[in-house]
């Protein structure tokens, strides 16, 4: 058999960029779709970049939308992969609020579109679709394959859409599909609008001087944090397998956002309290107050257990923080390339 060839939605993002390193390491060639845009969005992908007249190159990256059928339909003709990894949404749960109709349209019916043109390529294709905990939303935990689903936003309700999407293409047209309904995981790769990105990042700043206060909604949430380089693996060896199934990946324990933070501010020898202030701003029209997963079935079936506690979490990402400030105790320039930037960074970022 030749060289295996995966395509990956998504690849930009902190699980996209972790994947296609891992895919690379296992020989594989790997393709990404990158939304075209007029500042880089490839930075997490830098340290694998190659120059495109580098005839040993294996990472291949495509102009291209899941809002745009018909160049997937293209894209999937001209690759001609193997393994497809649907990682692409608008993954933002408080942003699914402010725009419910991109977040369907992108998260939900992107979905149906690269299914549909998987299915048009006639092609022997193994599809993992990204599911998620938030689809399980108001049900308490533990959640595992058979716990009901109550999402609690349009970005969940996105999300359930495409599950059974998944699970009916397996079912109607035999399709090798996946359904891996991944709980939080997190890296110094994550968003700095999420919430633990935005805690480490905070609590650099504030060690370094460069900031005194972190504005929070909800510190009673709770949520199972892992490692996403391990959750990557995870969903490789769900294409692994013989047949098609759903599988839970999560550290099956469940800590709030304050605990989170309560890590992230003794790393550095601060005292949370001090630093936290409340910003309802911060807080979600409905919320979701609790996911802790069981993940047995990945530990049985793909051998697959989640290694990073939270703590250790906590302090990978606030040491890549203290990293990115430097010796400076300033963020680097190629963090944050213009001043525009930087100025639009910030005022995303307080609303989320
Ligand atoms: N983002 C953010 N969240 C906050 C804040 N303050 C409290 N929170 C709470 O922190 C929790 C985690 O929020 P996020 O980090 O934004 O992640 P999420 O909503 O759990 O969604 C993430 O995990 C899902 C898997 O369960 C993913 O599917 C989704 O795409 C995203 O990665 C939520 O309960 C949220 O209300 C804040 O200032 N910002």
């Amino acid at each position: 058999m030749g060289v295996k060839r995966a395509l990956i939605t998504g690849i930009t993002g902190q699980d996209g960029s972790y994947l296609a390193d891992l895919l690379l390491d296992k020989g594989y060639e790997v393709h990404g779709i990158v939304r075209r845009s007029s500042t880089f969005n490839t930075r997490r992908l830098d340290h694998i970049y190659r120059d495109p007249h580098d005839a040993g190159r294996r990472l291949i990256l495509h102009y291209g939308d899941v809002s745009d059928a018909s160049r997937l339909v293209t894209l999937l003709a001209r690759i001609r992969p193997d393994e497809v990894y649907h990682l692409a949404a608008q993954s933002h749960v408080r942003v699914s609020f402010d725009e419910p109709e991109n977040t369907g349209n992108i998260t939900g019916i992107g979905t149906t579109r690269l299914l549909e043109a998987i299915l048009m390529s006639a092609r022997d294709i193994r599809y993992y679709q990204a599911s998620s905990s938030e689809m399980f939303g108001a049900t308490p935990p533990p959640q595992n394959e058979h716990t009901a689903f109550h999402p609690r936003s349009p970005y969940g309700a996105a999300k359930v859409y495409s599950y059974w999407m998944t699970r009916n293409y397996r079912e109607a047209y035999g399709l090798f599909a996946v359904n891996g309904i991944l709980f939080n995981h997190e890296s110094p790769r994550r968003g700095e609008t999420f919430v633990t990105r935005k805690i480490a990042r905070a609590a650099a700043r504030i060690k370094n001087g460069l900031e005194k206060h972190l504005y929070l909604g909800n510190i009673d949430a709770v949520r199972d944090w892992g490692y996403a380089p391990e959750y990557v693996e995870g969903m490789w060896r769900m294409l692994q397998r013989d047949e098609p199934d759903d599988y839970v990946l999560a550290t099956g324990v469940g800590s709030t956002v304050r605990e989170f933070a309560e890590h992230c501010f003794s790393h550095v020898g601060l005292d949370w309290q001090s630093h936290v202030r409340h910003d309802e701003a911060y807080l979600r029209p409905t919320e979701v107050d609790s996911l802790i997963g069981d993940a047995s079935k990945a530990r049985t079936a793909l051998g697959w257990s989640a290694r990073t506690s939270v703590e250790r979490l906590a302090q990978i990402m606030v040491d890549a923080e203290l990293a990115r400030l430097g010796a400076s105790g300033r963020e680097p320039s190629h963090v944050l390339p213009f001043a525009d930037s930087r100025a639009h960074h910030e005022q995303t970022r307080s609303r989320l």
